[in-house]
C-alpha cells in the first residue's frame, strides 16, 4: 500500500524526467593483468556517443516497467533481470524512505550485449534520473559504490564524457582534449557474452595504454588510437567471423579507422565528417538491412 508521504510526491508532481543512455564506445582497451577474483584488469580510453537509449522516469501509485525501441522486445521476456530495475532497487536501499514508486519506461535503440555498454547505460541513466526524481543526494563514494556493483562499465556511463578507466572501470581519470568524432557503430546483431570472451583470451599480461596527456588536434588522436589496440578483438572475431567483415565494411566505405568495442561484437568506423558517415551508414544498411548500422557524433572532451 502507498503511504501518505507517497501518495503525496505522486500527486504533487506527475511531470516526467528524462536520461540518455549513451552508447560508450571503447577507443582502446588493452588488457594488463587479471586480479585475484578473475576479473581482469584494463586500460580503457572511452568515449560517448550522440546516440543511445532513452529513459523516462515519472512517480507511479506502484513500481512499473515497460519497455519500446527496436531492441525492446529482446529484453521483454526477462525485464525482472533488467539492470533498470537493479539499478532502481539498489538505489532505494541506499536511499530509504524518500524512494517513492517510480514507473520506469526504457526506449531500447541500442543492440543487446554488444560491447557498447547498453545495459550499462540504461543503469547509470537511472541512477542519475531516480537521484533527480527522489530529490536524493548520496556521498560520491557510495554513489560510485552502487555504480560499480552494477557492473564493471557502470561508473564510467555515470560519467558519458571521454575518459581513461582503469582497474576493472573504477579508476577514472576525465581526457578534456578529446575531440568528438564522426562514427558509424556497425553490428552483425550476433550478442556476444562478455565472461565467454574473457575466458577465450590467449595473453592477459598485454602493454599498458600510452597516451601523450595533451593532443587537442584530431589528426593527432587518430594516429594515437590506431597505434593502440583492442585486446578482446582477436578472441570475439573467434567468436564471431562476421566481426571481421564488417570492419572490412566500414573501411570498404570510406572509414578512416575501424576497431571493435568492448567485448564486440559492435564495430565503430571513424570518418572525416558527419556527412560522410551518414552516406556510409546509408550504404551500409542498403546492403545488409538486418544488421545495425548507426552514424553518431560522439561527444567532446571540453563539452
Ligand atoms: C568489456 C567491457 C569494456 O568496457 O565492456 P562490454 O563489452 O561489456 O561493453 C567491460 O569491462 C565489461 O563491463 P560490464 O559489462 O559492466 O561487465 P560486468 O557485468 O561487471 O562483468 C561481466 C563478466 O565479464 C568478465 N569481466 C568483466 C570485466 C572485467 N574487467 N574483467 C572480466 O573478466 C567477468 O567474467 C564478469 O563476470
Ligand atoms: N537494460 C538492459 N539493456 C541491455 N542489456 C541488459 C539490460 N538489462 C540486463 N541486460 C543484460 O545484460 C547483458 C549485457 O548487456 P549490454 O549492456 O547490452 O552488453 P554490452 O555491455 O556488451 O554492450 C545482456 O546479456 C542482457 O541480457
Amino acid at each position: 500500500m502507498m503511504s501518505s508521504e507517497n501518495r503525496s510526491h505522486f500527486s504533487a508532481s506527475c511531470s516526467s524526467i528524462t536520461e540518455e543512455a549513451r552508447a560508450k564506445i571503447n577507443l582502446a582497451l588493452h588488457v594488463t593483468g587479471q586480479r585475484p577474483d578473475g576479473y581482469h584488469l584494463l586500460d580503457m580510453l572511452v568515449t560517448f556517443a550522440d546516440h543511445g537509449d532513452r529513459l523516462e522516469f515519472m512517480p507511479s501509485p506502484t513500481d512499473e516497467f515497460t519497455l519500446s525501441g527496436r531492441f525492446g522486445g529482446t529484453l521483454a521476456g526477462d525485464s525482472g533481470t533488467n539492470l533498470v530495475l537493479k539499478a532502481r532497487d539498489l538505489l532505494r536501499t541506499a536511499i530509504g524512505p524518500l524512494a517513492f514508486p517510480v514507473r520506469i519506461h526504457l526506449e531500447k535503440n541500442l543492440p543487446v550485449a554488444s560491447g557498447i555498454g547498453g545495459g550499462s547505460a540504461d543503469a547509470a541513466a537511472t541512477l542519475r534520473g531516480l537521484m533527480r526524481l527522489w530529490g536524493a543526494t548520496l556521498p560520491e563514494e557510495a554513489l560510485a559504490a552502487v555504480a560499480l556493483r552494477l557492473g564493471a562499465d557502470v561508473p564510467m556511463c555515470l560519467e558519458s564524457r571521454p575518459l581513461i578507466a582503469r582497474g576493472i572501470g573504477e579508476e577514472l581519470e576525465p581526457v578534456p582534449e578529446l575531440p568528438a568524432f564522426a562514427m558509424v557503430l556497425a553490428n552483425p546483431l550476433r550478442g556476444v557474452s562478455t565472461p565467454e570472451v574473457f575466458r577465450r583470451l590467449a595473453e592477459k599480461n598485454n602493454p599498458a595504454l600510452r597516451l601523450a596527456p595533451s593532443r587537442p588536434q584530431t589528426a593527432d588522436w587518430l594516429a594515437a588510437i590506431a597505434a593502440a589496440r583492442n585486446d578482446l578483438e582477436p578472441p570475439a572475431r573467434e567468436l564471431v567471423p562476421e566481426i571481421t567483415a564488417i570492419a572490412a565494411m566500414l573501411q570498404a566505405n570510406g572509414a578512416l579507422l575501424t576497431r571493435m568495442s568492448g567485448s564486440g561484437a559492435t564495430c565503430f568506423g571513424i570518418f572525416a565528417s558527419m556527412t560522410a558517415a551518414e552516406d556510409a551508414a546509408a550504404a551500409l544498411h542498403d546492403a545488409r538491412p538486418d544488421w545495425y548500422f548507426q552514424a553518431t557524433e560522439t561527444v567532446s572532451g571540453g563539452a
